[in-house]
């Protein structure tokens, strides 16, 4: 890039010469075939490597866009829930997608048209000393253009900060975009598609005021740079001219001179190119650093224990725990002990916490230190992976992804063999669907793909807990969109093939956890009662009339059934 700027910077010498020959009439036919072939020689050698050098550049910046999207995911991987819960998917994207793609055109175009700029303002000043123009000339041309560096400091942060803000005003309009995508069946069912593009439109002009604030700054800037270079010229010509006409320079020092001043507009236009979106990169790339300084709130202690794979027991002494930002606590004092190999249920309200605790077993959520025990060990002591290779944890609305049904199942082991595969979906009870495919378990679900029934996605997710393995497994509300009678079974091939393994389920349905060897039943947060189902039964309670009012709808059932 840079030799294809100098070589270009002859042109002007070359032509300059040519016109001098001519007016002292000393032009000849060889003169011009070898003026002729030396352009010819200039404008291949420009193309050349002009073309390699733009290639290389280019290139440059596509393995910037590579490494830092894989940075960005490596680093998203690592942030805890809690950031999570706090940015949407959309705002996420829009790091990997708007604010990597503006760093990345300013690396390509910045290095292309910085070298382009430099090289063609240097060697035209330095090819105008060497074409013997006088000095003070020079200066005296070049003089408007010394304003250009004033201009990039005064402008610079300006565009800057309108830059940063039509970024963030990008993210948010593609966090509302994946919103609304993800919730277009809901906005059609209660046909509120009016309000929905109303609230989208806002987003969108939001973005269209910014940018257009942004466009409005850069346009000034762009403005003022043609104009210093046509002022240089203007001074060209009248003292340019004045010196021509009293023969203090040759009439081919005039013209290489114009000619010169004529090739620098361009690279001082591209400078101011250059800066906008330089500015407009940088605000990218705070707003990427400031997200790859986000440390992930969960951290590993150096001396981090690994948990052995083996059955091991839960305990939890006097845990108390708030979520950060809430007022109110999500847990207080809570007190289980849970032996290696027996089963707890979990029983309770809505947002009585049930998966709180979970959360902090998998710590998810750091626990205050010495309140959650597996087996002997802390969990904040435990190794991350070794801590959440000991649990399988099926939610509620276990999330598919966009694969195989197969390679949903065996997602902790994409080796796994088939009939293994086939083992954990007869458990889960969705062997049976899967049979139904035309594909099978080669079935692809998702966009491309078939679309599972609630009960279905939640049986798969099932299977996917139960493929694992785990020392513990937690059922968190897994059987709920199920029917009552495939959740019976599908809780008695917990009960057969969970036999001396450590169990939690939580759930709504007491049918679900009265085999439990003990039972919690937690309110606002607190143990509110203990125990096994008979002994419960006995008790005044929550469970004795959640279970009395369960049982009375079976019946009800069973007798209009008859
Ligand atoms: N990430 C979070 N940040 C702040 N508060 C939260 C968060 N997750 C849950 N909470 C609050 O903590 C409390 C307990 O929630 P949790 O999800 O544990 O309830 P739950 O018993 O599992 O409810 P459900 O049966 O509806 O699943 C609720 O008041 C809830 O609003």
């Amino acid at each position: 890039m840079m030799l294809a700027n100098i070589i270009q910077s002859l042109y002007p010498k070359v032509l300059g010469d040519f016109t001098d020959l001519v007016h002292k009439n000393k032009i000849t036919e060889a003169a011009i075939i070898d003026y002729s072939l030396l352009l010819l020689v200039i404008g291949i050698s420009c193309g050349i490597f002009f073309g390699v050098g733009q290639y290389v550049v280019m290139r440059l910046g596509r393995i910037f866009e590579f490494i830092t999207r894989g940075k960005l995911f490596n680093h998203f991987i690592k942030l805890s829930e809690s950031y999570y819960s706090k940015h949407g998917v959309g705002e996420l994207l829009s790091y990997v997608m708007n604010d990597v793609t503006a760093v990345r055109e300013s690396i390509s175009q910045g290095i292309n048209q910085t070298t382009n700029a430099v090289i063609i303002t240097a060697s035209a000043i330095v090819m105008m000393v060497i074409s013997s123009i006088p000095l003070y000339l020079i200066v005296v041309c070049v003089l408007p253009l010394l304003i250009i560096p004033w201009l990039v400091v005064w402008f610079g942060p300006a565009i800057r900060s309108r830059s940063k803000q039509v970024q963030e005003s990008l993210a948010r309009m593609t966090e509302a975009a994946e919103e609304q995508f993800g919730g277009i069946r809901v906005t059609k069912k209660f046909a509120v598609e009016g309000m929905m593009k109303g609230r989208f439109g806002e987003k969108v002009d939001h973005i269209r005021d910014n940018q257009l604030s942004l466009v409005r700054i850069s346009s000034l800037f762009q403005a003022i740079l043609p104009f210093l270079g046509s002022l240089s010229l203007i001074i060209a010509i009248i003292f340019g001219g004045y010196l021509t006409i009293k023969h203090e320079i040759t009439l081919g020092n005039f013209v290489s001179l114009t000619l010169y001043l004529r090739m620098m507009v361009n690279p001082l236009q591209q400078i101011g190119n250059v800066i906008n979106t330089m500015q407009r990169s940088q605000a990218s790339l705070d707003r990427i650093n400031q997200l790859l300084a986000i440390e992930p709130d969960i951290k590993e202690i150096a001396s981090a224990r690994t948990i052995q794979k083996e059955s091991n027991g839960i305990r939890m002494k006097a845990l108390t725990f708030s979520y950060p930002d809430a007022s109110r606590k999500a847990l207080e004092d809570i007190h289980i002990h849970l032996p290696a190999g027996q089963t707890l249920g979990i029983v309770g309200k809505t947002g009585s916490g049930k998966t709180t605790l979970v959360k902090l077993l998998l710590r998810i959520y750091d626990p205050p230190k010495g309140t959650v025990f597996i087996g002997d060990t802390d969990v904040r002591q435990a190794t991350l992976e070794s801590l959440r290779n000991q649990i399988a944890y099926v939610p509620q609305d276990g999330f598919l992804f966009s694969t195989t049904i197969r390679d949903n199942i065996a997602f902790s082991n994409r080796d796994e063999a088939m009939d293994v595969i086939e083992m954990a979906a007869q458990q889960a009870k969705i062997d049976e669907s899967i049979q139904t495919f035309a594909e099978q378990y080669e079935t692809k679900l998702g966009e491309r793909g078939v679309t599972l029934s609630g009960g279905q996605r939640q049986r798969t997710s099932l299977a996917r807990g139960f493929i694992k393995n785990a020392p513990i497994l937690i059922l968190d509300d897994s059987v709920s969109a199920v029917d009552a009678e495939t959740e019976t079974q599908i809780i008695e091939n917990v009960r057969l093939t969970r036999k001396g393994k450590t169990t939690i389920i939580i759930a709504h349905r007491i049918s679900a956890i009265q085999h439990a060897d003990q039972i919690i039943v937690l309110d606002e947060g607190r143990i509110v009662q203990q125990g096994t189902h008979r002994q419960l039964l006995k008790e005044e309670g929550v469970y004795a009339a959640l279970y009395a009012i369960q049982e009375g709808g079976t019946r009800y059932a069973d007798a209009e059934g008859k």
